[in-house]
């Protein structure tokens, strides 16, 4: 752990914008990224040893300092299944709401979606997934319950005036089903989205994906929700996280039936309800994990998420606004690698802990 704690040094962190390449050449990728970071939920929660309270908070802390603008804190589920989340309230009582900063929280259902907004939550997330065996282990029930209940916290959310973002997970593989179709991808985002969801992500759970995979799978996806309403969500098992959120990014041709739905984000063409429109649009939302911590208790071989000091230094590197301090960040890293004694999993942190 000694080199950890050596001052990571301002030079390497630099490179990523020294590298930047003209966005001219680029425009096939978005101007700027929303990074959802996920660490201290995603992150801590496969953690064997119990993390403390003031650790979560002060990791949360630092994150908002490195201008995060979306950190997911906590999840308010059952401590049984998930003892490493049992202080929820406590977390998400204790951080400091930075203005302008959203702190979603997860909620499985009506009691924990309570009790989050008890504790102060101001948008939550429903998570689900494209897998019926992964939905019973994941959260005990099969999908259509799924959305029984998801749909009772859209309500409640609806008259409480707080935004709820949604989960699909195993969308490019299931660790008890192995292959899930895009279609069933498609179908599952879809009833989310029509249901209320403003955003929802698509988990890559296992990290099995490749980027072709994800690509026919977010094509399939955006036959039916808007690009501006997606965010992939991808672990690195088998160290394709960065590779498949780049695919993601890439402006695609796609024909879209226009849902309706009234959204606050652009549309991607101008077609009426029920119409198809070709057009040109890649995601611009995505989860990441402050030094690649991650893993869910209830998909086995899971490993950790994109770590985000690798997917800002790579957006940096092509131009893309973050709104990030990738020295900020790094320090969060490096933080957290410390409480919990263990090697960040960021190729960037590695790299500048060498220097
Ligand atoms: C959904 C349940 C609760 C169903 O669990 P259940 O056992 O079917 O629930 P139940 O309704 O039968 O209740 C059993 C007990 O749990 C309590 N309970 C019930 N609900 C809550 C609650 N919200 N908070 C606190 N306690 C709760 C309830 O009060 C009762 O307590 P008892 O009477 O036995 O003392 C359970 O399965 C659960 O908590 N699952 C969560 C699993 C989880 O957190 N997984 C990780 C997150 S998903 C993920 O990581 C993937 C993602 C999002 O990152 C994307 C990706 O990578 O793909």
């Amino acid at each position: 752990m000694a080199a950890m704690t050596k001052a990571l040094p301002r030079r390497l962190v630099g490179l990523a914008s020294l590298r930047a390449v003209s966005t001219s050449s680029m425009d096939t990728l978005p101007k700027q990224v929303k990074i959802v970071e996920v660490g201290p939920r995603d992150g801590l929660q496969n953690e064997k040893n119990i993390v403390s309270t003031p650790v979560k908070i002060k990791l949360i802390d630092m994150l908002s300092e490195a201008g995060l603008s979306v950190i997911e804190a906590t999840s308010f589920v059952s401590p049984k299944w998930v003892p490493q989340m049992a202080d929820h309230a406590e977390v998400l009582k204790g951080i400091q709401k930075f203005p302008g900063i959203t702190y979603p929280v997860l909620t499985p259902n009506l009691k924990g979606f309570e009790a989050a907004v008890a504790a102060g939550a101001k948008e939550v997330s429903i998570f689900g997934a494209a897998s019926e065996l992964f939905t019973k282990k994941n959260i005990n029930c099969s999908i259509e319950e799924s959305f029984q209940r998801f749909d009772a916290i859209l309500k409640a959310a609806q008259s409480a005036n707080i935004s709820v973002r949604g989960y699909v997970s195993c969308v490019l593989g299931c660790p008890y089903e192995g292959k899930i179709s895009p279609a069933k991808v498609a179908e599952v985002t879809k009833k989310l989205y029509s249901m209320g969801c403003y955003e929802i992500s698509l988990g890559d759970t296992i990290g099995v994906g490749t980027p072709g995979i994800m690509k026919d799978m977010l094509s399939a996806v955006m036959q039916e929700v808007p690009p501006a309403a997606l965010a992939v969500h991808c672990h690195d098992t088998y160290g394709q996280a960065l590779a498949n959120t780049l695919m993601a990014l890439q402006l695609m041709r796609f024909s879209a039936r226009q849902s309706g739905r009234v959204t606050s984000r652009p549309r991607p063409c101008q077609a009426g309800k029920g119409e198809f429109c070709t057009a040109q649009m890649g995601v611009s939302v995505v989860d990441s994990s402050v030094a690649g911590l991650g893993g869910c208790p209830y998909a086995q071989g899971a490993s950790g998420n994109l770590a985000t000091e690798d997917l800002v230094y790579m957006l940096e590197g092509l131009g893309i606004h973050t709104g990030v301090n990738l020295q900020k960040l790094l320090e969060a890293g490096n933080f957290i690698c410390q409480a919990l004694n263990r090697k960040t999993s960021s190729k960037v942190a590695q790299a500048t802990c060498k220097l």
